[in-house]
Order: structure tokens, then C-alpha cells, then sequence
């Protein structure tokens, strides 16, 4: 399960190359089912997440091979429709091989995602979409059995912009009939290098960033090539750690534009942020100002996976900071951990109240999920004394190495 011991108090200081972005490569490896064909993909980062998305593709009958941080997929040996049911429990975006493989094969037998817990994550939008396609989708005992002779173009309106369901309804549009319209889609940063995957690899999709994406089906796809682009949450977590130690990082390998809300409140929390082309400055100032508020929301306003690392800064900051967690129900458990190290922190529902404090001190504590496990590393970054986390694969899924990395910056953390 994992545990990691922090000795907090010690500034970070220097460089740090930010890894892919988990939430790009998971659906572009499902992709890699499309061509039938060699798929060449760039910048992997060593993720548990990336490792169950691999073995998915093994089940399916792909041969995978790893060289550094490149994997190379070929799906011509294609074989099996039916998705291991202990690997699609293990994390969320297993769900994103639904569209893939209805578009490869036209039909999937997959079962309900498992993941962090962070309250209810139906995929009702995704089936919806699929179904609006074509797709005849039974339900039983827990498991989606799909099947689509040909799916077909059609206008689609989703509810929410909804990541995984924009992702899913690109990926079963690639050979539809016609054109397939989504409107509401999802604008995230990872939803263009998806789109920037699917032209790449001979799909016709546009619109990606806008709330209006396009997909022209096509009869064939080609071999590819592409490189994955930096994780923008990866990032605002180093930039977080370095904020609360008050020290001078500059993160290098990263498109600053992705992190534009990100670092518009870490100014507001008194950071000096200088912007290059392809890095970020952080200088942090002596005392962390409060910033009056966090609202999550979709992409770009500020994202739900860097609330719970600022709401660890907040809790050393001069004043009051209130969020409002719009995505997900139940995204505060790290909150319940920090006060346990003495933070101040009231929850009400959807809205934590964060009055700073002066001191956080190190204790026994344990991850619940992804972000909340690096939360809880920023926090004993800072902290008088020894802190204890306990259940560390959790931020395994997302970050490669990030104790390595916090270490090369100065921190004092040792896996036990
Ligand atoms: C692998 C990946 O990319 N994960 C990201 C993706 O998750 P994911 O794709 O699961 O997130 P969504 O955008 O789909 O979910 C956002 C909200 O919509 C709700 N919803 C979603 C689908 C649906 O069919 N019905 C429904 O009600 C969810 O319960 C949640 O409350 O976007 C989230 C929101 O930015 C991020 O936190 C995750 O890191
Ligand atoms: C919630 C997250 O991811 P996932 O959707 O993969 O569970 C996250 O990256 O913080």
C-alpha cells in the first residue's frame, strides 16, 4: 500500500521536468486500438494508472513494448472484446476503451469503473451519447454489454461538459457514418492532444478547446507517432509544494497557457510567477496570503484535481480562503487528514471554510485518493516535525516519482 515519511521545513529549490499528462495518455493508449496498426507514443510517465491501461490493451490481444518513456503498441492481433473485470475496478478512465473498441470492433464487454472515490461518478452521458450513435448497450449483474454493427453520426448535446464521456463519444466517432457533432463538450487541454492523436493517426476531428467538437468518420487510419503533453496538475503540484516551503522553483517541459487559473491564484496567494515558453518561475513570498476564493469548474476555470493541493497551502495562509468543489461530491477527505496536523478547516457539503493557521505539525496520516495523497505531502513539506502517509499507492496513479523529484528539490521524504 505504500507509506512515505516527510520531515518537513526545508525550502524547495531548483529545476524539475514535468512528466505527460496522465489524463492525455490514458485515453490516447485506448486509442491505440483504432488503427490496427503500429501506434509510436512519447513522453509515458511511469504511472500505476499507465501500467493497468497497458494491460488492458495485453487483454485485448496488443502487443505492448516499453523503451524509457516511449510505448509501443501494436493492435493488429486485436482478439477479444471482453475487458478484465479486475482492471476496469482498478481506475476510472478504464471506461474510456468503451468508445475505442466499439469503433474497432463493434463490440465490448466491459464492466461498471472502479477509481478514487470521490463520490458518485456515473457514466449515464457516456451511454446516452454511444446509444444516440447506435450502440445497443444491455446492462447486467454490473457489466455493459455494447454492441454497435455501425455507428453513426448524430448530434449530440451533453448535459456537462463531461471529460470522459467528450473523450469516449471522439473515440466511437472515428469510423461512424457521417459526422457526429458534440456540443457542451469538454475543453480540457487533453481533449486537443487527443484530437491532435486521432488527425495524426488519419481521423478527421476538429473544434477541440471550443465547446464544439466534430468528428467526420473515415474508412482506414495509418501507423502514428505522438508525443503526450505535459501534465498541467503535475505542475500546479510542484508549484504548490514550492509555495509552501517559500522557495524558488522553476519547472521546466510545461505549456504555461494550460496553467492560466492555476497561477492566477497562486499570484493572488502572493507568489511571484514569471513565464517562459516552455517553463514557469515560482518565487514563494515569506507568509502565504489567503485567496478569497476556490470555485472548481471545467476547463479553464480552475481545475477540481488542484483543489486539494491549494487548499493545503490555505491552510498556512494569513487569512480565510473559502472553496466550492463543483465536480465532485466528495473531494474534502484529505481536509479531514489535515486537521488532524492541525489545520483549520470547516466542511459544509460541497464548501470547505480554510482559516490559515500559523504552524501545521507532522502526524500519522493517510491518502484517499490521487490529489488528496499529494496534498498531504505539501502539507508535511511544511510541517514542524515528521509526518507519516500512509497509503501512498493512491498518488502512485498520477505522479512519476514525485518523492524522487521533491528530494532532487531539497525535501527530506523517504519511502518506508
Ligand atoms: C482520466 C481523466 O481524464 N480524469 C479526469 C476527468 O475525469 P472524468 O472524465 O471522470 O470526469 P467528468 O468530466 O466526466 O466528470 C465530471 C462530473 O460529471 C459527472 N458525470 C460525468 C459523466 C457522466 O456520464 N455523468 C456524470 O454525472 C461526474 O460524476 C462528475 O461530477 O475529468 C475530471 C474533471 O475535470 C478530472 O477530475 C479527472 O482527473
Ligand atoms: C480524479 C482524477 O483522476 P481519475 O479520473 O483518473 O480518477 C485525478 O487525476 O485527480
Amino acid at each position: 500500500m505504500g507509506k512515505l515519511i516527510v520531515r518537513g521545513g526545508n525550502k524547495l529549490a531548483g529545476e524539475v521536468d514535468v512528466s505527460g499528462a496522465k489524463n492525455s495518455v490514458l485515453p490516447i493508449l485506448a486509442a491505440t486500438v483504432l488503427n490496427g496498426g503500429m501506434n509510436v507514443i512519447h513522453n509515458i510517465p511511469n504511472l500505476s494508472d499507465v501500467s493497468i491501461m497497458i494491460k488492458i490493451l495485453v487483454a485485448v490481444g496488443c502487443s505492448v513494448k516499453k523503451e524509457g518513456s516511449t510505448v509501443i503498441v501494436d493492435s493488429s492481433g486485436l482478439n477479444n472484446y471482453e475487458i478484465p473485470e479486475y482492471l476496469v475496478r482498478e481506475m476510472r478512465s478504464s471506461i474510456i476503451v468503451l468508445g475505442s473498441m466499439l469503433a474497432r470492433c463493434g463490440q465490448v464487454r466491459i464492466s461498471y469503473p472502479g477509481g478514487c472515490e470521490l463520490g458518485p461518478r456515473p457514466i449515464d452521458l457516456h451511454l446516452k451519447a454511444l446509444r444516440e450513435m447506435g450502440a445497443v448497450i444491455k446492462e447486467e449483474h454490473g457489466f455493459l454489454i455494447c454492441d454497435a454493427k455501425k455507428m453513426k453520426g448524430t448530434e449530440i448535446q451533453l448535459d456537462f461538459p463531461s471529460v470522459g464521456a467528450t473523450e469516449n463519444i471522439m473515440l466511437a466517432a472515428v469510423f461512424a457514418e457521417g459526422t457526429t457533432t458534440i456540443r457542451n463538450a469538454a475543453r480540457e487541454p487533453e481533449i486537443r492532444d487527443l484530437q491532435n492523436f486521432i488527425n495524426r493517426v488519419g481521423g478527421k476531428v476538429t473544434g477541440a478547446g471550443s465547446a464544439t467538437i466534430r468528428i467526420e468518420g473515415v474508412k482506414k487510419l495509418k501507423d502514428v507517432e505522438h508525443q503526450i503533453i505535459p501534465d498541467r496538475i503535475v505542475a500546479g503540484t510542484f508549484l504548490a509544494a514550492a509555495a509552501i516551503t517559500k522557495g524558488e522553483i522553476v519547472l521546466n517541459n510545461v505549456i504555461p497557457e494550460h496553467l492560466q487559473s492555476i497561477l492566477f491564484k497562486l499570484k493572488e496567494a502572493g507568489c511571484t510567477i514569471s513565464i517562459y515558453k516552455n517553463s514557469i518561475r515560482l518565487n514563494a513570498p515569506n507568509k502565504i496570503k489567503a485567496i478569497e476564493s476556490i470555485k472548481t469548474m471545467p476547463y479553464p476555470g480552475f481545475p477540481t484535481d488542484m483543489q486539494s493541493q491549494i487548499l493545503s497551502l490555505m491552510a498556512l495562509s494569513d487569512g480565510i480562503t473559502i472553496f466550492t468543489e463543483n465536480i465532485f461530491e466528495n473531494r474534502y477527505k484529505h481536509a479531514y487528514e489535515l486537521t488532524r496536523m492541525g489545520a483549520n478547516i470547516k466542511i459544509d457539503g460541497r464548501v470547505a471554510i480554510v482559516k490559515g493557521v500559523d504552524k501545521l505539525s507532522g502526524a500519522t496520516v493517510a491518502a484517499h485518493d490521487l490529489r488528496g495523497g499529494a496534498a498531504l505531502i505539501i502539507a508535511g513539506l511544511a510541517a514542524e516535525g515528521t509526518t507519516l502517509i500512509e497509503n501512498t499507492h493512491h498518488i502512485d496513479r498520477g505522479y512519476d516519482n514525485i518523492d524522487g523529484l521533491l528530494v532532487k528539490l531539497g525535501a527530506d521524504i523517504k519511502k518506508q
